[in-house]
């Protein structure tokens, strides 16, 4: 492991803010850390790069304690939201900026900084002030500056949220590629469930100063492990029952929209939340397939996404659905009433809270 997060906690004012956190990430590897506004996660990137201490815990950088030391010994770059150039500064000397801290000499400073901006795609505009920088070219004079210095760990805090949804996307893919290429290990900070699928190896979803999942974006997508990891990551579909019996590792559920199976077991007459991602929902007539699931529900928006279709239905007796496909079934009409099938394999199941 290049970083090993042990045991963080961190209280404010009496009020925890991180709950005993570990996060072990891999070298080289790209690792998101995704939630809702205030479950903890800047105050982990913090700990990580020194600008906070933990309460309690250890980091470990490269097998190294550096819990107690200051971030510029740490061999971590930063990139904050707000990017935090010096704007009395040209590009360059932004770039070359903890170089000089460094006290490399001259030569190979001028060498690093070009390099870098050449990287960036920022090569021709050195000599500019960034003062006049568009919001694109001064994230990317950031990464530059965050670079240059040779980082063990880069740690990136929502970099994208300044930026309009075109250019977030395009800076997305190019940091990306830019990070893999120098084969970097890298943590984002995010609350945007999409931009941590498109760039992570891992995610680490967070929710009130707890990780509640830490794996591959496939994974989190197919095999949430909480309910809130499910809710949190691409949408779904919910159903509430009531756990009836297990037949073969196949549990019948009750809920108000009819029968419904899913793998996994539970006591019968245990409370359980059903759940299925929407492009996994088919649309047809009615099946008595053991295999599959089968409800009947009333179609009642239909919204176009592009290239895909979003079917909003009410299930009989049950609460809304959503249904992703690639065009609307020939003669389906809002108002219709229609059955929807699934695979009981790609039911989720999940023990639910009651109040
Ligand atoms: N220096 C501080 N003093 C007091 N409370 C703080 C401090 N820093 C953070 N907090 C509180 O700790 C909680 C977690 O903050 P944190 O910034 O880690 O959340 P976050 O998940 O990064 O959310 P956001 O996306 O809004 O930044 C919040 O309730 C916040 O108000």
């Amino acid at each position: 492991m290049l970083l090993d997060v042990r045991g963080a906690e961190k209280a404010f004012g009496g009020q925890a803010v991180l709950d005993g956190v570990d996060l072990a990430v891999r070298k080289g590897e790209f690792v998101s850390l995704l939630g809702p506004s205030g479950c903890g996660k800047t105050t982990l990137l913090r700990i990580v790069a020194g600008l906070l201490g933990a309460d309690r815990g250890q980091v470990l950088l490269d097998g190294a304690d550096i819990t107690g030391m200051p971030t510029h010994k740490r061999g971590v770059g930063v990139v904050f939201q707000s990017y935090a150039l010096f704007p009395h500064l040209s590009v360059s000397d932004n770039v070359a900026f903890g170089l000089r801290a460094q006290g490399q000499p001259a030569g190979s400073i001028r060498q690093t900084v070009a390099r870098f901006l050449d990287l960036v795609h920022l090569g021709g505009m050195a000599s500019r002030s960034v003062r006049g920088l568009s919001g694109g070219q001064q994230q990317r004079v950031a990464v530059a500056r965050a670079l240059a210095v040779a980082p063990k760990l880069l740690l990136l805090d929502e970099p994208f949220s300044a930026l309009d949804r075109k250019l977030r996307e395009t800076m997305q893919i190019e940091l990306k590629h830019l990070l893999r290429e120098i084969g970097i290990t890298t943590i984002l900070v995010t609350h945007d469930q999409e931009e941590a699928l498109v760039m992570s190896d891992r995610i680490a979803v967070m929710n009130k100063g707890a990780i509640e999942q830490f794996a591959a974006p496939d994974d989190i997508y197919h095999r949430p492990r909480t309910p809130f990891a499910l809710g949190f990551v691409g949408h779904s579909t919910r159903l509430d029952g009531s756990a009836r019996d297990t037949d073969q590792g196949v549990l019948a559920v009750d809920t108000a929209a009819g029968p419904v199976r899913a793998p996994g077991s539970f006591v019968p007459g245990s409370p359980v939340l059903l759940a299925v991602r929407p492009e996994r929902i088919s649309i047809g007539a009615g099946l008595a397939n053991p295999a599959v699931n089968s409800i009947r529900a009333t179609l009642s928006d239909i919204v176009f996404q592009g290239s895909k279709v979003h079917l909003h239905l009410a299930a009989r007796g049950g609460g809304p659905v959503l249904v992703e496909t690639n065009r609307v079934p020939d003669g389906l009409a809002i108002g219709d009433e229609t059955a929807l099938n699934w695979p009981v394999a790609d039911t989720l199941l999940f023990p639910r809270e009651t109040a």
